[in-house]
């Protein structure tokens, strides 16, 4: 009832795409022999959509960004291969390779947006604050330049999942390095636990998690015992955001997602942190304006044409990826 009156006309679709069966990417591991796994995912005519969309922004650049620095502050060397629109295949299972690790790893490609956008840069220290299972971290040390990373979650079992995502992605002489720490903290306490730290956070926060919700009975965020919870989680979702951006060094830059449709979980609790910054700690933050992004992946995602604040992937059937909601942040104080 609540999406019918937020999307209008497009829920219905948005709806029977939540109902059907979600599209994978798969994202390369460049830990593995990547090359090996490309030639792979190419032969099952798969493509990837990351590359292709800067490929093409490069021969036509007056569809792309505006201007050529933009480019250069999308995080580099990821590689995710999907199939085309209207194409319904699916993966095969990862394979173990020759470094001993998995070549690639399966998950909803609009999740990599979020990562993305985050715009990593060589030698960069890295939080991720919410980050089990862990399919974001990986996508977050492909690029290279995280000199550190900091991967936490409150749930140490989820922490566990994240610390087998890990192990079986990333090389032991990377993991036992001191680049990679992994912590089960409540991140609400992040700004008090390590202010101004870090150049890039990434704040996935838990949400109503929308089509895991309609597939799964067991431990349901919509079940009436859990009510209590689930109304308080924009307040939740604002006090993590607040903990990143307080984690943030001034100048540097924070990503908010959910994998949730609803307004009060995306656009408000934007709107909302940043004004408790301003209100409680005097701390100026900027929303980036990602409308040249949007564009850039216009041929693999559907995006919703009105969000005020952020961008956000809605389902649909030729092309059944998130829902995800994500907006980026800069600390200007
Ligand atoms: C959407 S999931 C994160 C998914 C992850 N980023 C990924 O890409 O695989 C949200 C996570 O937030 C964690 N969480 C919930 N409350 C938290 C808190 N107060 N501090 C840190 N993590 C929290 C949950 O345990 C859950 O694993």
């Amino acid at each position: 009832m609540t999406y019918s009156v937020q999307f209008g006309d497009l829920w219905p679709s948005i709806r029977v795409s939540l109902l059907s069966e979600q599209k994978y990417g798969a994202l390369v591991n460049n830990f593995a022999a990547w090359d090996h796994a490309i030639a792979e995912l190419e032969q099952l005519s798969a493509r990837d959509f990351v590359n292709e969309a800067f490929s093409h922004w490069q021969l036509e650049p007056e569809s792309g960004p505006p201007a050529a620095p933009a480019f250069w502050t999308y995080s580099p060397n990821i590689r995710c291969f999907t199939f085309a629109r209207g194409d319904a295949s699916r993966f095969p299972c990862a394979r173990l390779g020759s470094m001993g690790v998995l070549d690639y790893y399966l998950m909803d490609a609009a999740s990599l947006l979020p990562v993305l956008a985050l715009g990593l840069q060589p030698g960069d220290t890295v939080l991720d604050l919410c980050a089990a299972p862990g399919g974001k971290t990986l996508a977050m040390l492909q690029t290279g330049c995280c000199r550190n990373l900091a991967a936490n979650d409150i749930s140490s079992s989820r922490t566990s999942r994240l610390q087998k995502v890990l192990h079986s992605y990333v090389p032991q002489d990377i993991r036992d390095g001191n680049r990679i720490r992994v912590t089960s903290w409540d991140g609400r306490k992040w700004g008090e636990l390590e202010g101004d730290t870090y150049d890039r956070v990434l704040v996935d926060v838990p949400c109503t998690t929308d089509r895991h919700s309609l597939h799964e009975e067991e431990n349901n965020i919509f079940q009436r015992s859990r009510k209590k919870e689930r109304q308080m989680l924009p307040l939740l979702q604002v006090q993590l955001l607040a903990a990143g951006l307080l984690a943030t060094k001034p100048g540097g830059y924070a990503v908010y997602s959910t994998c949730s449709l609803s307004h009060l979980q995306n656009e408000y609790v934007v709107q909302g942190t940043i004004e408790l910054l301003a209100n409680q700690y005097s701390i100026e933050v900027q929303i980036e304006d990602l409308t040249h992004f949007r564009k850039l992946f216009t041929d693999t995602f559907f995006f919703f044409p009105s969000c005020q604040v952020g961008e956000l992937v809605i389902p649909n059937l030729v092309a059944n990826f998130g829902p995800m909601y994500f907006c980026k942040l800069q600390r200007l104080t």
